[in-house]
């Protein structure tokens, strides 16, 4: 089976990573001294939070980098208990080669409980002369002050198009894989800003063995093109509903869209379409609204049309 390409073409350097030039820039200077701090990775998926930390490690040991340095799951079912063991049982053994410290990666460290959260910080703090932690987490607001107050805060960001698209056409060329202008901007539209997602994408649409171009990327991904989602957020709004419940049924049916996915790009669309500010404004309180209704168990495609048909009323359009 083919490799996936995320893991064959995870950045092994600080260099490689894209789109995070001052975090890197500030992670080169900790190799440069030898000194690293614990720290906390925040930042949505997908932005090269594990890669940084992977990169990390094999600057900062070179081939000794893969005894010094772990990656736990702070989400792992068994708790936080079998993450202390596993932190004791690698904390334990001396560091390999000249290196001061082993480096302790751990993900998702905001699913930990608030009651588990303590023992982590008492964890980090047994442990600190033999290791650095580097806690990753989607939102640092879950995590408890005194965790906060111990690590640097590197706050990771979606990354940009620019960038998305450097990485792409580095595996395209690698890869052999014909792109077009069109496919790119299509790859770095569905990414929206998450790199593994490109990735991911880029992988799906070759593997149709054709020239990835913007139809391949939309069909491969399950994702609506931006117009036809500006095109049925414009006729709702303009009072068609028949119309826009015509390209819903086309996006639901036909090319078999989640409902939730649809939201989304909604959300990102709304501030895109031609309309005033009272009604971007009535335009994403309602998309908030569906949001949470689907997300708590209601049915798509009603949520979706009693969406459509709100907009469409007088009383969305006029206030
Ligand atoms: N900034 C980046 N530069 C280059 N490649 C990246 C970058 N971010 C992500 N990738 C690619 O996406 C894959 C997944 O990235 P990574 O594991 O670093 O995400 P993450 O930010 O830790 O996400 P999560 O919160 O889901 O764990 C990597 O293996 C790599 O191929």
């Amino acid at each position: 089976m083919e490799e996936i390409w995320v893991e064959k073409y995870r950045p092994e350097t600080l260099e490689e990573v894209v789109g995070q030039e001052s975090i890197t820039e500030r992670l080169r200077s900790y190799v440069r001294t030898r000194n690293v701090p614990n720290m906390l990775f925040a930042g949505p998926a997908g932005v090269g939070k594990t890669t940084c930390a992977h990169a990390l490690s094999h600057e900062l040991y070179g081939d000794s980098w893969s005894d010094n340095f772990t990656e736990l799951n702070a989400s792992d079912e068994r708790g936080i208990d079998v993450v202390r063991d596993k932190i004791k049982n690698f904390a334990r053994t001396s560091p390999v080669g000249d290196a001061d410290y082993k480096l302790i990666f751990l993900d998702e460290s905001d699913a930990l409980t608030r009651d588990a959260q303590p023992a982590l910080r008492r964890t980090m703090e047994m442990y600190t002369n033999t290791c650095r932690f580097i806690l990753s987490c989607n939102y640092s607001s879950n995590l408890i002050d005194p965790i906060q107050s111990r690590c640097t805060v590197f706050r990771f960001s979606p990354v940009d198009d620019d960038a998305v698209t450097e990485r792409l056409r580095l595996i395209a060329d690698e890869e052999g894989v014909e792109v077009t202008e069109g496919g790119y901007d299509a790859l770095a539209y569905v990414a929206d800003g998450d790199v593994r997602r490109a990735v991911n994408a880029l992988q799906a649409a070759s593997a149709l063995g054709e020239t990835v171009d913007e139809d391949t990327v939309y069909e491969t991904t399950s994702t609506a093109r931006e117009e036809e989602i500006e095109a049925l957020l414009e006729n709702a709004v303009a009072g068609d509903f028949g119309e826009a419940r015509e390209i819903l049924d086309d996006l639901l049916d036909v090319k078999g869209i989640s409902g939730g996915d649809l939201i989304d790009q909604m959300h990102r669309a709304a501030t895109e379409i031609d309309a005033d500010d009272s009604t971007q404004v009535r335009l994403m309180d309602r998309i908030g609204e569906t949001d949470y209704r689907i997300s708590t168990g209601g049915d798509e495609r009603i949520q979706i049309e009693a969406f459509l048909a709100g907009l469409a009323t007088d009383d969305a359009r006029q206030g």
